[in-house]
């Protein structure tokens, strides 16, 4: 590893991270020699629609997998509202919706068995649940789609399965790797929407994605993650400046390559 992260004192826990929906404290994370995340600081915002954006092996679903306590950091913390994610992870999930990048749901069940289930799952009462799920269907465009089963779903159908999933039990905070990817515009704009009253009432949104017009249109808030590292994190007008959000998306992130070496392509 090369930076140790810095371990939070009790005053940054007290402050920052209790204050924050989502606070990341020197997170690191190596698979054999290559380093992943290599102690990444961040906090989100309670009422944030925060983006989360960055090259293709950035380190973007690490970190958030680590943020989520789906895989065990090497070092460093999470606190979600104040709640350590690895030390008191029964409290913390309870206050997490997840949508984790390939997921793999229980899809021998039907669309409506998978969202009762998470609600059974998270303790709720089944009158309660069954209503929800009604909502959530009729909200995502999946009712008539209710009895088939997940196995026989399109990949858009599934995001929007495992979407309504993590939303079941009302999470303080959602936390969705890739939400819009293979969605059509009209669940896209759907889900914008949804999640968007969702910030309006209090919750709090990450989303990570590679689409940067989306990212600048729906997020308040943005960080760029290149190499495991934070390069620029705060509001989007803060990090974007006068230039687009792609723009300087490229300007930080760089490795732009011309099609020079590919002359064997041209047909013309
Ligand atoms: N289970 C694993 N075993 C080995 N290497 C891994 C594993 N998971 C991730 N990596 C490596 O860690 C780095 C970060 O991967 P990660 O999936 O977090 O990136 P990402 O920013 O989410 O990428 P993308 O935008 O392509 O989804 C990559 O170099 C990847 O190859």
């Amino acid at each position: 590893m090369t930076s140790q992260p810095v371990a939070p004192d009790s005053s940054d826990r007290d402050t920052v991270a209790g204050r924050s929906a989502l606070a990341l404290r020197g997170l690191a994370k190596r698979f054999g020699d290559k380093i992943a995340v290599n102690g990444i600081d961040l906090d989100v915002p309670v009422g944030s629609f925060y983006g989360l954006v960055g090259p293709n092996g950035a380190g973007k679903t690490t970190t958030l997998s680590m943020a989520t306590g789906l895989l065990r950091p090497e070092n460093g913390q999470a606190w979600v509202h104040g709640v350590d994610v690895w030390q008191n992870p029964l409290k913390a999930k309870k206050l997490m919706g997840i949508l984790p990048d390939g997921v793999r749901l229980f899809d021998r069940l039907t669309g409506e068995q998978l969202v009762t289930y998470a609600g059974l799952l998270r303790g709720m009462d089944r009158e309660e649940v069954t209503s929800r799920v009604g909502d959530l269907l009729r909200a995502l465009d999946l009712t008539n789609d209710a009895g088939t089963l997940v196995v026989d779903y399109s990949a858009g159908m599934t995001k929007k399965i495992a979407l309504a999933s993590a939303l079941i039990h009302a999470p303080r905070l959602l936390v969705l790797d890739e939400p819009f990817e293979s969605v059509d515009p009209v669940s896209a704009a759907n889900i914008r929407d949804i999640l968007s009253s969702y910030v309006a009432s209090g919750g709090t949104v990450i989303v990570s994605s590679h689409v940067m017009d989306l990212v600048q249109r729906m997020c308040d808030h943005v960080a760029v993650i290149a190499a495991g590292t934070v390069l620029a994190a705060g509001t989007v007008d803060a990090v974007r400046g006068e230039a687009s959000l792609e723009d300087r998306f490229v300007e930080l992130v760089g490795g732009r390559n011309t099609a020079e070496g590919l002359a064997w392509l041209r047909t013309l």
